[in-house]
């Protein structure tokens, strides 16, 4: 049965303050790397959304002694040997980064392993990591020769290669770097732009050599990672729903605080700058190895831009709120360059342009992105779909703060994936 949440109606405006929760990609490696690391990893303010929870479950089936309190992760790692054979079928739920990074882990194994994720995690494509990883000897089988879940992996000896990836994608360099770990020789990944680089920092922190030279990292296997303690910052992805909310929403002025502030993920950061949006960032600094700062944002008079190139990887998981705030910009917003947008929880070219057209936005989908014309006009209520989507479901539900009448959003559970408490947090902000 489908679940139907009323969303909020239209608001007055937006005030106060939020801790933004910690960061999905940094949680999930901080228990990964934990896992493969000699001695106790502490991980502090740990995303506790369900993907984070999948990959803390499938660590302890393969015997990991894992204790989870509130946001803080004890992982009880005995290296990379000291991982057992899963009883059970290791379940990556919707959880894309789960699935990629673990079969650079469970490549280099010495046991068999099958994953299997949700409905959504069965249509992404898996052959961008199971074939530069069979090019380093591993063993890998599934639907359609290895291209989809449900997998099996039975663990072999593994050799160095330097890979040229045709996409960028920090999930499969991270597959890559993690399976030339256990290699032999150097492995190097190169990319044609530069993906999130948290894997990169991670591993140094966990006290491994790395090297970086333009878009190539590289890696030398038989490298041991020596246990730490991670603070997770916030997650910047989280916070562009209410960066983006702060900005369309009239009467309105919010600090955002703890905002992780890599560079290779601030994409969101330049484009409201160039729309011309109110934003100041304050109290930057360095927390772990992540730059941090807090932003405050306000109503702001936007401008129409093109989004492309180098850029999109810097914000690709932004791109169905970016659509959101073009929509309440003058002029056009040209997205391109973006067609990774359809192998994530959903085709979200499709379900950004198809969820926003029925609240009366001015969209069209291209090829490898969308078109937006954007107008000050007020959204008008209908019944939208997350689609099991937590980025859709959240963009959805920001469009209600500015939106006529009722909006009903079918599958909001889905928020849940990466921002258990978003609601809590639109409700904490929202003046009626
Ligand atoms: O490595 C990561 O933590 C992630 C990488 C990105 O995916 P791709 O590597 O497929 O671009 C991003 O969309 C995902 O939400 C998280
Ligand atoms: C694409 C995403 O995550 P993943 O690839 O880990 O499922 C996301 O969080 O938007």
């Amino acid at each position: 049965m489908k679940t139907i949440k009323k969303l909020p109606q239209k608001v007055k405006g937006l005030e106060g303050s939020i801790i933004i929760p910690g960061d999905k990609s940094i949680s999930h490696r901080g228990v990964m790397f934990g896992s493969i690391a000699e001695g106790k990893t502490l991980v502090k303010n740990f995303l506790t959304g369900e993907d984070c929870l999948s990959t803390i479950d499938c660590f302890r089936k393969m015997g990991v002694e894992i204790n989870l309190k509130d946001d803080l992760v004890e992982v009880e790692g005995k290296g990379f040997d000291g991982l057992k054979e899963p009883e059970e079928i290791l379940d990556v739920g919707n959880s894309g980064t789960t699935t990629r990074l673990i079969l650079g882990i469970l490549s280099g194994s010495n046991f068999h392993s099958c994953l299997i994720g949700d409905e959504s995690i069965g249509k992404r494509p898996m052959n961008r990591v199971t074939s530069p990883l069979r090019m380093m000897g591993a063993k890998i089988d599934g639907r359609k020769e290895g291209g989809f879940t449900p997998l099996a992996v039975r663990g072999n000896p593994l050799k160095a290669i330097e890979y040229v990836s045709p996409v960028a994608s920090a999930q499969v360099k991270s597959a890559v770097l993690l399976a030339g770990l256990r290699a032999e020789g150097v492995t190097s990944v190169s990319e044609p732009a530069k993906s999130r680089d948290h894997t990169e920092r991670m591993l140094r922190a966990f006290g491994c050599e790395v090297e970086e030279s333009g878009l190539t990292v590289s890696i030398k296997g038989g490298q041991t990672l020596k246990s730490t303690e991670i603070i997770v910052p916030g997650d910047i992805s989280s916070a562009a729903f209410f960066l983006v909310a702060g900005a369309i929403t009239q009467n309105s002025s919010i600090t955002l605080k703890n905002v992780g502030m890599n560079p290779t993920r601030t994409g969101i950061i330049d484009v409201l700058q160039n729309m011309g949006a109110m934003l100041s960032i304050e109290n930057e600094r360095i927390v772990n190895f992540e730059p941090v700062a807090d932003l405050t944002i306000t109503s702001s008079n936007l401008k129409g831009i093109e989004i492309s190139g180098d850029l999109i990887p810097r914000l690709i998981d932004e791109i169905p709120i970016i659509a959101l705030l073009a929509s309440q910009a003058n002029g056009v917003t040209v997205i391109k360059d973006a067609s990774e947008l359809k192998v994530k929880e959903t085709n979200r070219i499709d379900t950004v342009v198809d969820e926003l057209t029925k609240l009366g936005v001015n969209i069209q989908s291209t090829d490898d992105g969308m078109i937006i014309t954007g107008s000050k006009t007020p959204l008008s209520g209908n019944q939208v779909s997350s689609y099991g989507d937590h980025r859709i479901g959240m963009m959805l539900a920001i469009a209600s703060l500015i939106t006529n009448g009722d909006i009903n959003l079918e599958n909001p559970e889905a928020i849940a994936v990466s921002y258990p408490n978003f609601f809590n947090h639109l409700e904490q902000l929202s003046k009626f």
